[in-house]
């Protein structure tokens, strides 16, 4: 039996399905793995028996990846299951904040009791005039999955679209339509942009991109969506920004002690992924990933390891061994296996940046002092038994 902790609410309704040979259990010392959401891991006290943690999500900056990497800890993600909802709310977002649709409704609640109010809502219309999007220039920044759904979109609703994304994967350069105009700078993108849309991870390289030069840029009145991070805009940029005008409307998923005494905002409650589809696309693919992982070792769309798959465990014994990406580890592994004469039916051994993976399966089982020595060798962050 494998045990399996959630943390959070992974879905609404408590629905989550890992199958025969699992349970949950009450505390994360009792699990093999941890399924989780947004919760903040920095400074959490994770037990030794954890192997793997599945973010259902995109954002992972939750998580200390790169330490639960030395600790031999896989951590995964699900790129892209929750993006739908995601770039459904942004697109709402830039109706709203482009028509007083908010303001207008609040007018007929708050006048329920007019008599005449058919005749006088027409009267009071005038107050919510707003503008289109078609025509309006909208630059969106990172066109990973949810920035290229949301570029694509706006495209169908006529907008002038422009994208930027140093690092854009081939997959999403595929994906996205040709009338997405690419720019080279943010600088560039934000210039004359009457809407500004981020889509770009928290990490050191996006925290404040958005402060005042980049505000500056923007047409007079443009519209900010953030539903990325709140460490991706200066908020008391933004803030003077709402105040001068600069900005007409800001709206964002991050209700911070700042964003919610900005003026002219929409502040929602981290709900951009919040559908029952996306909930379970979600778990969904971080279940699959842990139990391909725990049963297996195969890792795909993990952000500490890189991708691995020597598909089912059929031989008499499969390891794995979880290392730092440095010279001369092959060498040792197979030299270890050598002394105990087993014979290696097939070995695979990735890399990604400083973290390597090296599994193989053996005709027969290894001896317990093969694997105390494999578990010597210096730069193994841990060796797993998988069968
Ligand atoms: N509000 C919510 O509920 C949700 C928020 N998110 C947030 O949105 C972010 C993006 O989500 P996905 O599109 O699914 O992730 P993704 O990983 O598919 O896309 C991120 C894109 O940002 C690009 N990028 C990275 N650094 C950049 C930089 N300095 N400048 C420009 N582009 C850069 C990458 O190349 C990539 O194409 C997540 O990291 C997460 O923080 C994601 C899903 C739900
Ligand atoms: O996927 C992401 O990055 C999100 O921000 C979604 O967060 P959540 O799982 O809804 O708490």
């Amino acid at each position: 039996m494998r045990h399996i902790k959630t943390i959070d609410d992974i879905t609404k309704d408590g629905d989550v399905e890992f199958g025969e040979g699992y349970d949950f259990v009450a505390t994360a010392e009792e699990a093999d793995a941890i399924l989780m959401r947004s919760t903040d891991l920095h400074g959490y006290d994770l037990p030794e028996g954890i192997r793997a943690i599945a973010r259902c999500g995109a954002g992972v900056n939750n998580i200390p990846v790169e330490e639960y990497a030395r600790r031999g800890v896989v951590v995964f993600n699900s790129p892209g299951a929750n993006s739908n909802a995601v770039k459904e709310l942004v697109l709402a977002m830039m109706i709203l904040s482009s028509r007083g649709v908010v303001q207008s409704m609040n007018w007929v609640r708050a006048n329920a009791d007019d008599p005449n109010i058919l005749a006088d809502a027409e009267k009071a219309k005038k107050a919510f005039v707003g503008r289109e999007l078609k025509g309006k220039r909208v630059g969106v920044v990172g066109l990973g999955n949810v920035g290229s759904k949301v570029a694509n979109a706006l495209v169908d609703l006529g907008m002038d679209v422009y994208g930027y994304d140093p690092f854009i994967s081939v997959e999403h350069a595929w994906a996205l339509s040709q009338n997405v105009q690419r720019v080279g700078t943010l600088e560039d993108l934000c210039r004359g942009c009457d809407y500004l849309t981020l889509h770009v991870p928290s990490k050191a390289d996006t925290k404040g991109m958005i402060s005042t030069e980049q505000l500056a840029l923007l047409a007079p009145g443009a519209v900010l969506i953030n539903y990325a991070r709140e460490t991706i805009i200066d908020e008391d940029a933004v803030h003077a920004a709402l105040e001068s005008g600069k900005l007409s409307w800001f709206a964002g998923d991050f209700a911070t002690p700042k964003t919610v005494l900005m003026p002219n905002t929409y502040i929602t409650t981290h709900s951009g992924a919040g559908t029952g589809e996306a909930e379970a696309n979600c778990a969904d693919m971080a279940i699959s990933e842990l139990k391909d992982y725990l049963e297996n070792g195969n890792i795909a769309n993990s952000v500490n390891y890189p991708a691995c798959n020597m598909g089912k465990a059929r031989a008499a014994s499969r390891i794995a061994c979880l290392h730092a990406n440095v010279p001369n580890m092959i060498g040792q592994i197979t030299a270890i296996l050598a002394k105990d004469n087993a014979n290696v039916q097939r070995m695979v051994n990735e890399s990604a940046g400083e973290n390597a993976y090296t599994m193989f399966d053996t005709d027969e089982h290894l001896d317990s002092s093969t694997i105390e020595a494999l578990k010597q060798i210096p730069a193994i962050y841990r060796v797993r038994v998988i069968k």
